[in-house]
């Protein structure tokens, strides 16, 4: 049976009580805390950088999952690595060598993802998704919370886990944008085991309510 995981992405949290909002979400019954870092280069949004995931790090045991919508992105990985990032995704479009960052990723002793944008081919995982920990599927245009789910990217999600199966390895397939309650079992569906979700619990009253909501959606 599948092991899903919720991972509420902070960037439609309080900014101002990040700590406590990040324990909330910890205690509320996240898997992982993800944690959105954009440049305003390679997405037109600016959010945090290392100083910041490195302050969040003691309010939670939970995995740091780090998604870099940074270009370009090896220069920042160490100092990730350093904030205690467990799992650090990087954009292809955001390196000119995708797997030397991999291999960066690795050589800091952290798991390593590739998102792939709604628009981005599946052929950039040809010769790198076994040396893989985490495949992310974005499920909106990178930027944002808050955002429609783009139903094609179903059809990715699908062609993804194939790929997944095909190599026998433990690959986490997490999608991103867009992820609600009354669409998760559609994307589980799909193949995802990882849902990472903003609005859609931190913009609720009760987050442990959200989650165990998510969880039931998932078990139906
Ligand atoms: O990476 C991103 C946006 O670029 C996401 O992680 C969003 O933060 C998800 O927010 P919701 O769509 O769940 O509100
Ligand atoms: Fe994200």
């Amino acid at each position: 049976m599948t092991q899903f995981k919720i991972s509420p992405s902070i960037l439609s949290a309080d900014f101002a009580r990040l700590g406590e909002e990040v324990r909330a979400v910890d205690e509320a019954g996240a898997d992982y805390i993800h944690i959105d870092v954009m440049d305003n280069h390679f997405v037109p949004n600016l959010t945090i950088g290392p100083l910041v995931a490195a302050a969040i790090k003691p309010h939670t045991q939970k995995p740091l999952d780090v998604h870099l919508m940074i270009s370009p992105v090896d220069s920042i990985i160490p100092d990730f690595a350093k904030a205690g990032a467990d799992i650090i995704t990087v954009h292809p479009e955001a390196t000119l060598h995708l797997d030397r960052t991999i291999q960066l990723i690795h050589s800091l002793g952290c798991k390593a993802g590739v998102s792939l944008n709604p628009a981005t081919p599946l052929n950039v995982l040809d010769y790198v998704l076994e040396n893989l920990d985490l495949v992310l599927v974005m499920s909106v245009n990178p930027g944002f919370g808050g955002q429609s789910f783009i139903e094609y990217t179903l059809r990715k999600i699908e062609a993804i886990r194939k790929r997944i199966e095909a190599t026998g390895k433990a690959i986490e397939l997490e999608v991103d944008g867009g992820v609600k309650v009354d669409n998760v079992r559609r994307v589980a569906d799909a193949g995802a085991d990882v849902f990472v979700a903003g609005s859609a619990i931190y913009n609720t009253p009760d987050y442990a309510a959200t989650i165990a909501a998510f969880r039931k959606a998932l078990a139906g």
